[in-house]
């Protein structure tokens, strides 16, 4: 069966990034607050019409050279200090990856960082 029918998906594509970062705003003896480093994950999702004859929302090449500039900007580097990331949490890191990337990306549909394998935050733009 073709897809050739209106229909809308949402797609993901998936990145990783390695940063340190600390909590500024711990109470004192709190892991968090002292200096220390993740290996992020970023899932980045648009939500569109499939388009034709491609088959597809958006070709994954494409997000992914949206979101590199991005990507760089949060390698290998402390969070802490990068402007709106002073208190880098997941969740205030997934909605600075989403203010960045939605004037880019008009079908951004979520932004999930994960922090551990087992912890993430995602912002959807409410
Ligand atoms: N809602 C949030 N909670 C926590 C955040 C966050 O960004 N949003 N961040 C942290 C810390 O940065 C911490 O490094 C990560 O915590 P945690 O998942 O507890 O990681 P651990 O691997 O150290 O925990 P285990 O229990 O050993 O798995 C904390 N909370
Ligand atoms: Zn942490």
């Amino acid at each position: 069966m073709g897809l050739d029918l209106y229909l809308a998906m949402e797609i993901f594509k998936e990145f990783t990034f390695e940063a340190a970062h600390h909590l500024p705003n711990m109470p004192e003896g709190h892991p968090c607050g002292r200096l220390h480093g993740h290996s992020w994950k970023a899932v980045i999702y648009l939500k569109d019409e499939i388009k034709q004859p491609y088959g597809w929302v958006m070709d994954f090449g494409d997000i992914a050279k949206k979101f590199e500039p991005i990507r760089e900007q949060l390698d290998h580097n402390y969070l802490n200090n990068i402007e709106g990331l002073e208190n880098p949490t997941s969740e205030v890191i997934a909605k600075w990856v989403w203010d960045k990337l939605k004037p880019e990306l008009e079908a951004l549909s979520r932004v999930t960082i994960y922090e551990t394998v087992d912890c993430a935050a995602t912002y959807t733009g409410e």
